[in-house]
């Protein structure tokens, strides 16, 4: 069984982790955009690592990939450097980038069977055109299809080797609500056969819906991680009771025991109390309160250095 430490995200058995990361650094110049990250994934899990613009999301992911060399600290991806991965070990792995490739000439199909050529044990090509939705698109050229339509055939490229870790840096961005759904079908079916995903978002929603655990970075730094139902702690989870009093002031009581207050304000005002509301913090309350609250602490250092 793995055991996740609080607060680090590191497991502690760790004989099968997809990916482990020890100490992270990455300095651009003078800026630490990745500042000593910890961080363990393991496999078969679905982990959403969130974050403001900048953060160093990307940054993390891509030294993950093998795309970009650490300026410090320790990783390893299905057992590997990826300093140092081989085509082997890059044939184990998917990435959907945040920016797609240029189209070019190819069709669809043509696009998806000349990638599945380069794995050693590809999916079936339609059966990859299926899971996307672009059956109809699969004879029209890329270069032809709308942003989301290429959205998705980045998608079906990401998964068309069979990977077993797969990376997705903002995958629904610019797609439909409809295909957003139909895309999360899609991924629950890859991890229910096993896939490990690290998955980049600025939607909390989707995050909510797909992620196993989150881990929030700020300013280079993991600051949160945990289960999606965890994050941010117990005391950010305490939901809030609003009402307005008989004369219409506006209250408003955070409380881990909503019912006991709404029914004491009840007997108080003998009825139905004014546009009685029970507020229960979403993620992206949580996420928000996070990232406020470690902006605060940066600006007090920086103070306290002044
Ligand atoms: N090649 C580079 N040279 C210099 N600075 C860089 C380079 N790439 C990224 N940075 C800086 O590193 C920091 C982290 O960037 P990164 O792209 O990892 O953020 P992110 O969390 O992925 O942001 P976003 O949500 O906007 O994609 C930013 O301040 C960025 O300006």
């Amino acid at each position: 069984m793995e055991i996740t430490t609080p607060g680090t995200g590191t497991i502690e058995s760790d004989a099968d982790a997809a990916v482990r990361i020890r100490g992270l650094r990455k300095d651009y110049g003078r800026l630490a955009a990745v500042d000593g990250i910890d961080l363990d994934i393991a496999r078969g899990e679905t982990f959403a690592l969130l974050g403001p613009n900048g953060a160093g999301k990307s940054t993390t992911v891509e030294i993950l990939e093998g795309y970009r060399l650490r300026s410090g600290g320790d990783v390893s991806v299905l057992g590997v450097d990826p300093a140092r991965g081989d085509l082997a070990w890059k044939a184990r792995i998917g990435i959907v980038l945040q920016s797609a490739t240029e189209p070019g000439t190819a069709t669809v199909r043509e696009q998806l069977r000349q990638f599945a050529g380069y794995y050693p044990n590809p999916r079936d090509v339609d059966e990859v055109i299926a899971a996307v939705g672009l059956e109809e698109k699969a004879r029209t050229r890329v270069a032809k299809l709308s942003g989301g339509q290429r959205r998705r055939v980045d998608v079906a490229l990401g998964i068309i080797g069979r990977p077993e870790l797969l990376f997705l840096d903002e995958p629904t961005t610019g797609f439909d609500p409809e295909a957003r759904r139909e895309f999360w079908q899609l991924i629950r079916s890859l991890k229910a056969e096993g896939t490990t995903i690290l998955l980049t978002t600025h939607y909390l929603d989707e995050a909510a819906q797909l992620g196993d655990r989150a881990g929030v970075i700020i300013g280079g730094r993991l600051v949160d991680v945990g289960a999606i139902d965890e994050l941010g702690g117990a005391e950010a989870r305490v939901p809030i009771v609003r009402w307005r009093e008989a004369g219409g002031a506006l209250r408003e009581v955070r409380t881990d025991r909503p019912a006991e207050l709404v029914a004491s304000v009840v007997a108080r005002l003998g009825g139905e109390p004014e546009g009685l509301e029970v507020i229960r913090p979403s993620l992206e309350d949580i996420y928000l309160q996070l990232v406020h609250s470690a902006g605060a602490e940066a600006h007090d250092r920086e103070e306290a250095l002044a």
